[in-house]
């Protein structure tokens, strides 16, 4: 295994297990380890605030805290005006406790933080609370630490992990720190790309403590999905050739769902879209985009034809939980074809729940509560492990499950499993859902097997909502992607 390639994420237990086989099989003694991260956070800090002259570090009780001793002892060294906090007494590990020894040692007054005092003014304060250690919410004294520094307005430089924010899932059980920089050592936690990890890390910068790569023998839990996009098209290229999704939604009164849905498939590269709607949406849908062949249908009798000629079906958008959804959902699910299902087509699977054959493509794409729904548990239970659920949609129901949020994540039965690097806030409104499912299901219906489908549809889907936000990521609608995402799927680099 090499080193850790750019996009490899890992679990806190690999990332100890690199660190123990640092010290057991190479001989690099944790206090060197301990040092080498201390000096590469206290590089960043010169890097991104060159004019800091005074800064408080901030230590816990295990060897996060070592590191933060070291980093003020090596600030104290260069000139800064430094000084430790501890946290509580007793530093757990030895490592740390020698660390802390030196930093006194070194001339580094180490205060106590007794729950009350006011944050001394500094320019950067250093977050060395909790790492990959933290197993609880952060207790009171330290909770009322975290958010005295969250609210104090000067930068905030976290090391290894912001403390407060599970290094595995993602979620903070508690007080979390809001950094304007993490450090991270050795190896990139996957808990630093999804769920709450994109308010609290910042930017984050990876330090690998110049292991050999002879360390790295795991392979990684997940990986970052890398900007892509699909080939040219042939020359020689027909409509024929790109695929027919069907549409199937818009329960009386939502017609905007499903619309946006066959906007998407069709600005997505399918060579044909019908939708499959109510009677009373087709005027709209027409006049809004007359490529979008749209369809009365009123049951399943009336769907069959369209299934004749579509080569991929997307079905959810709108649909409604009534007899007319349902009984188009049913049919829809017992065709062959790939199909990608989001909002009611989820909601009805969570009711009559089936696992679908393994060699159907097949996308789910829900958004935490309709995954919460799918898997029979509350939407905390989601969002406190993001990937265990989304591992446990995909080998449930025999499907590509992607699970949609901050850090969206794409899973495969197998357990293969991607984090989406891109998005923004902007993208947490009505519509976006529908733009993805169309999306998943034009790229399908251009070939794309439904892993490769779903990974290649949320990462253009997150990348459009980053250059429209561009404009501003208030009063972004979901249209506002339809034009990024053609330029990004004819290959245009932002
Ligand atoms: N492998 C690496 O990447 C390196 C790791 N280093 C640093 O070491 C920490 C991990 O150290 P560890 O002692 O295991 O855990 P923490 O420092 O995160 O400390 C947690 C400590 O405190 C206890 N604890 C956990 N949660 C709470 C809580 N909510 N309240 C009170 N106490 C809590 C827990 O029992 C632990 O003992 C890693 O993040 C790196 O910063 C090396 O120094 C560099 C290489
Ligand atoms: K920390």
């Amino acid at each position: 295994m090499t080193a850790p390639r750019r996009h490899a994420l890992y679990t806190v237990a690999q990332v100890r297990a690199l660190d123990r086989r640092a010290i057991d099989v190479l001989g690099i003694p944790a206090g060197e380890l301990m040092r080498r991260a201390a000096a590469a956070a206290f590089a960043s800090l010169r890097r991104h605030w060159p004019d800091a002259r005074r800064i408080a570090v901030y230590c816990g009780p295990g060897n996060n805290g070592g590191d933060g001793y070291l980093l003020a002892l090596l600030a104290h060294e260069a000139g800064l005006a430094a000084e430790a906090w501890a946290l509580s007494d007793e530093a757990v590990g030895e490592d740390a406790a020698r660390a802390r020894a030196a930093c006194e040692q070194g001339g580094v007054p180490v205060l106590r933080w007794d729950g009350t005092s006011s944050l001394p003014r500094v320019d950067v304060h250093v977050d060395a609370l909790y790492g990959t250690g933290l197993n609880r919410p952060p207790q009171p004294v330290a909770a009322a630490l975290i958010e005295r520094i969250n609210v104090c307005g000067a930068p905030v430089l976290s090391l290894d992990v912001p403390s407060g924010l599970n290094a595995d899932t993602g979620h903070c059980p508690g007080a979390a720190i809001c950094a304007r920089l993490t450090v991270s050592f050795i190896a990139a936690k996957r808990g630093l790309h999804t769920g709450q990890a994109a308010a609290h890390a910042g930017r984050i910068e990876l330090a690998t403590l110049d292991l050999p790569e002879s360390l790295w023998q795991e392979q990684p839990d997940a990986h970052l999905l890398e900007p892509a996009t699909l080939p040219p098209r042939p020359r020689d290229a027909h409509k024929g050739r790109n695929g027919h999704v069907l549409a199937i939604g818009g329960e009386h009164g939502t017609a905007g769902a499903i619309r946006l849905c066959g906007e998407a498939a069709l600005r997505g590269g399918a060579g044909l879209v019908s939708v499959a709607t109510r009677h009373e949406h087709l005027p709209a849908l027409n006049a809004a985009r007359p490529e979008l062949m749209a369809h009365a249908v009123d049951g399943p009798q009336a769907l069959e034809p369209l299934l004749a000629r579509a080569t991929v079906l997307a079905v959810g958008p709108g649909l409604g939980q009534g007899a007319w959804g349902h009984a188009l959902w049913l049919t829809a699910l017992e065709s062959p074809l790939p199909l990608v299902l989001d909002a009611d087509g989820l909601n009805l699977l969570a009711t009559e729940t089936r696992r679908f054959d393994d060699a159907r493509q097949v996308v789910l794409t829900p958004h935490p509560g309709e995954a919460a729904r799918l898997l029979g548990c509350s939407v905390d239970d989601v969002e406190r492990d993001r990937f265990a659920a989304v591992r446990a949609l995909a080998q449930r129901f025999g499907a590509v499950a992607v699970l949609k949020g901050t850090g969206s994540l794409v899973a495969d039965p197998d357990g293969r499993l991607d984090v989406c690097p891109w998005g923004n806030p902007g993208m947490a409104s009505g519509g976006m859902g529908d733009l993805l499912t169309g999306l998943v299901a034009a790229l399908l219906a251009q070939g794309c097997p439904a892993r490769d489908a779903a990974r290649l549809g949320v990462g253009l889907h997150a990348r459009a909502g980053d250059l429209a936000a561009r404009e501003g990521e208030r009063g972004m609608v979901a249209s506002d992607l339809l034009v990024p995402l053609r330029l990004l799927l004819n290959g245009w680099e932002a």
